[in-house]
């Protein structure tokens, strides 16, 4: 593609040299996955300034460089004042502006995103549509897997991919969206079709800093949904009547919403909920009727991610057969409410919940059926939010009768630090501290009774821990299966 064809539409951009030469074959961001003929973006990050690499990636085949300042440099530089902003752009109009040509259902909020996306997923699955999901697990374009850094990429790499599924056929992607990717602006340039919020309550304000730059940056997907009605096929906003946010986030938008709810009343409510050892019932109502569910999934959280992707399907166009016979049969995802399989005559689930709301929740629907004392294990991420530490351990012990806290991905802080901010003015005592995890686990089971539940939080499908700089590997499911049977 010819430069100046990719460029022409930026607002601010200025080059010294003359483009009209240069056609570029590839827009890449860094510089060790270079290829010949081109386009190198100096981003800069949180680690390295990009443009730093620039020499390095002339040589490696950049042909023209898209850089926030001069550079003295043997090619070509295109100097925008925000690179990061001109990239995500830059590679929608590079990969033909693929969104317009998918249906995309994005996905945002606090918890629930991963769980929400996989059924919506699921139900077009169903429907005989081909799809694609993007989010904390894998990317997977037609049943293919690929492995993702983060849960919603960057932009390059996303607009690459939606390319990639157009050229594969996909009918719908399906895509988690973080606070991150939306302050960040990865997704700038990508159509979404669908946009559902599923709570907010407190994380990453290591970021944000406030709940209300949290919330403003959540809110980005529905201001960001469109301005007017004439689209090709309809846009939709789906949010959840009962958080408190919701009468805020429909202000957002200019689009049609629905809603979903238990307590309020919506677009898409359970009502005559039954929350039970073995799962849920509800009865859902809709835009069409009432409609019974029976779902192996656990716990009035499950509900509303059911009434979010039944919603999200619906507007999609996807007929409420199929809707009710996914929400019945779906078991839900890896590592999200996951019993591990042993012969103990206690239970032990794996469970993703790293947030103070996410544990109130997991551990609520446990203490509904447990018959005996609950034991939960449990740490929290390192290089992120700190207030969310004391919260975390306040309900572990709130809610178990025997909590051990250890470590998750202590990443660049010491681990024993991250407990101390987890203790820390705890007035309860049915707490132990335990710093390797996998010694945790081990004494969580050593000390389980009959008809006791174990819960191990946080890491959910992860099969790493992130200590410093390395990526040891890690499994609870796995190391839980190693004292269940020894
Ligand atoms: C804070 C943050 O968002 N960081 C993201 C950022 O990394 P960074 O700013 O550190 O990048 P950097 O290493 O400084 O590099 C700057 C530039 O130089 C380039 N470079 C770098 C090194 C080199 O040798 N050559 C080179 O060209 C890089 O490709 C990049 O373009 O850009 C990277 C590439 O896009 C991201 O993978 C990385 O996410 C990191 C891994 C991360 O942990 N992000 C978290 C905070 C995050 O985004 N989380 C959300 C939500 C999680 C949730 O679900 O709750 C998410 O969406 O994942
Ligand atoms: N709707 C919900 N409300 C509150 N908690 C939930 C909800 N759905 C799931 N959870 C809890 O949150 C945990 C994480 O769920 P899930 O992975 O679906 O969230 P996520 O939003 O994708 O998280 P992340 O931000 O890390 O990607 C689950 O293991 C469960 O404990
Ligand atoms: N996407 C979340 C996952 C946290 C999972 C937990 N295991 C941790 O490392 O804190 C984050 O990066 O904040
Ligand atoms: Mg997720």
């Amino acid at each position: 593609m010819n430069v100046n064809d990719l460029i022409k539409n930026l607002p601010d951009y200025q080059c010294k040299q003359n483009l009209d030469m240069i056609n570029i074959e590839h827009i890449a961001m860094d510089h060790r996955l270079l290829k010949e003929d081109s386009l190198f973006v100096c981003i800069k990050g949180y680690t390295v300034d990009g443009h730093q690499f620039s020499e390095a990636a002339i040589e490696n085949g950049a042909t023209v460089i898209l850089a926030e300042k001069e550079l003295d440099v043997s090619v070509p530089v295109v100097i925008v004042p925000d690179t990061s902003r001109a990239l995500a752009h830059l590679a929608n109009i590079f990969y033909g502006h693929s969104s317009n040509k998918l249906k995309v259902i994005g996905v945002t909020g606090t918890n629930g995103k991963t769980s929400v996306t996989h059924i919506i997923d699921e139900i077009h699955q169903y429907a005989k549509q081909k799809t694609a999901l993007i989010g904390t697990i894998q990317m997977v374009i037609d049943g293919e897997n690929h492995p993702v850094k983060n849960t919603t990429p960057d932009a390059l790499f996303l607009q690459k991919n939606l390319y990639t599924m157009v050229e594969k056929g996909i009918d719908v992607a399906t895509m988690e969206v973080s606070s991150h990717a939306l302050d960040l602006g990865r997704i700038h340039g990508v159509d979404i079709d669908i946009a559902v919020f599923t709570n907010l309550s407190q994380d990453h304000l290591d970021y944000h800093q406030t709940m209300q730059n949290y919330l403003y940056a959540k809110s980005l997907l529905f201001s960001q949904l469109g301005n007017t009605l004439e689209h090709e096929s309809p846009k939709y906003a789906i949010i959840n009547q009962d958080d408190e946010y919701a009468d805020f986030l429909k202000k957002v938008t200019a689009q049609p919403i629905l809603t979903y709810g238990v307590q309020n009343k919506a677009s898409f409510q359970a009502i005559n909920v039954k929350l039970m050892a073995n799962g849920v019932s509800f009865i859902m109502k809709t835009p069409k009727g009432d409609i019974p569910i029976e779902s192996k999934l656990m716990g009035m959280f499950s509900v509303y991610n059911m009434l979010a992707a039944a919603a999200a399907a619906y507007a999609s166009g996807i007929g409420f057969e199929v809707i009710q016979n996914v929400l019945n049969y779906t078991s839900g995802v890896k590592g999200r409410f996951q019993p591990v399989e042993h012969k103990k005559d206690f239970g032990v689930i794996i469970d993703y919940a790293h947030t103070p709301d996410s544990i109130e929740n997991v551990l609520s629907t446990i203490k509904r059926f447990c018959e005996g004392d609950i034991h939960v294990v449990v740490g929290c991420g390192g290089d992120r939010d700190r207030r969310k530490r004391p919260l975390m351990a306040e309900i572990a012990c709130q809610y178990a009768d025997l909590a051990i806290f250890t470590s998750d991905n202590p990443r660049s802080e010491a681990p024993q630090t991250i407990i101390d901010d987890m203790v820390k003015g705890l007035t309860y005592n049915n707490y132990q501290t335990v710093l390797e995890r996998e010694d945790a686990i081990k004494q969580a089971i050593e000390q389980a009774n009959d008809k006791d539940v174990i819960l191990i939080a946080g890491k959910g499908h992860e099969t790493y821990q992130l200590v410093g700089d390395k990526v040891l590997d890690f499994d609870d499911e796995k190391v839980a299966i190693k004292y269940l049977n020894s």
